[in-house]
């Protein structure tokens, strides 16, 4: 059972875990559209996924807006000859409390990690309904999906939202044998977390540094998490071995959160 010849479309593919997903899922034999804000990024790890034997594209988009996203899978269907798979990880972190935390950091927080994702799973949808085929649609969620965490209470309730979103969408699209489930990571050493380690040194006087140790620290497995620990299960939710799981979005965390 495999993913040899299908083509999936990695949102924030440029780098970091969406990086990581696109080498596995072509190491396991799909063809890729890295579709990122980022475009030198993506035209980067397009490179190193054709270094690995596999066809591989680019697309320049924000995921906040929805006919970008439209425009991007249309592009990817015309350019790799289908579309199979279709995994929203592209997202941003906010760290502030809840005291102070702002407007506008709120909007960004939600368009980039919420709505990104609903426009993803639309999109990918119609387009899966239209080409008449079954489909897969992953989503990023995060521990944080699964528990609040201070600091990261905008960022948590986002990645809730993702959860119901996920549920709500394998509910919707399940008649047409399209399947909906969610990645929750839990600490993964990407740029999102050097962000995220010297946000909270300069809100909370910790050294930088400090706050990532701690929490690395509560994992049972002892380390913290690589993008291929993550792309390892993504890998899983993208082939036939998954095709009786819908709506689900499980830990994959090394020990860190239990539900
Ligand atoms: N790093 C971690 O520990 C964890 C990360 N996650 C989630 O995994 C996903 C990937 O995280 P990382 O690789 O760590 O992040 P990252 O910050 O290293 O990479 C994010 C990528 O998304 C792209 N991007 C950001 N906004 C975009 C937009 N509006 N449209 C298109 N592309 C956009 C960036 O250009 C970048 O290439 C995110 O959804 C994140 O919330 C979940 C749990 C833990
Ligand atoms: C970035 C992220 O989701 C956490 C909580 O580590």
């Amino acid at each position: 059972m495999s993913i040899v010849g299908k083509v999936a479309l990695i949102t924030g593919g440029g780098q970091g875990i969406g990086r990581g997903i696109a080498l596995r899922l072509a190491n396991d034999g799909a063809d890729i559209a890295i579709v990122d804000v980022n475009d030198e990024k993506a035209a980067a790890v397009a490179d190193e996924v054709r270094a690995l034997g596999r066809k591989a594209t680019t697309f320049k988009a924000d995921v906040t807006k929805r006919e970008e996203v439209y425009a991007a899978i249309d592009h990817v269907e015309q350019e790799l000859g289908g579309f199979d798979i279709m995994v929203n990880n592209a997202g941003v972190a906010s760290i502030q409390s809840i005291a102070e935390v702002t407007p506008e950091q709120v909007e960004k927080t939600f368009k980039v990690n919420v709505q990104g994702v609903l426009w993803g799973i639309q999109a990918a949808a119609a387009k899966f309904k239209a080409l008449g085929h079954k489909g897969k649609i992953i989503n990023a969620s995060s521990i944080a999906g699964h528990e609040g965490f201070a600091l990261l209470g905008v960022y948590s309730a986002t990645k809730f939202a993702v959860r119901a979103l996920t549920q709500a969408a394998a509910k919707e699209f399940a008649s047409d044998g399209i399947t909906v489930n969610a990645y929750c990571p839990g600490v993964v050493g990407t740029d999102m977390w050097i962000e995220i380690d010297r946000r909270m040194a300069d809100i909370t006087g910790a050294k930088v540094g400090e706050s990532y140790e701690k929490f690395v620290g509560g994992i049972a497995l002892g380390r913290a998490q690589t993008p291929e620990d993550v792309a390892a299960f993504v890998s899983y939710l993208a082939g036939p071995d998954s095709d009786y799981m819908t709506g689900q979005a499980p830990l994959i965390d090394g020990g860190l959160v239990y539900r």
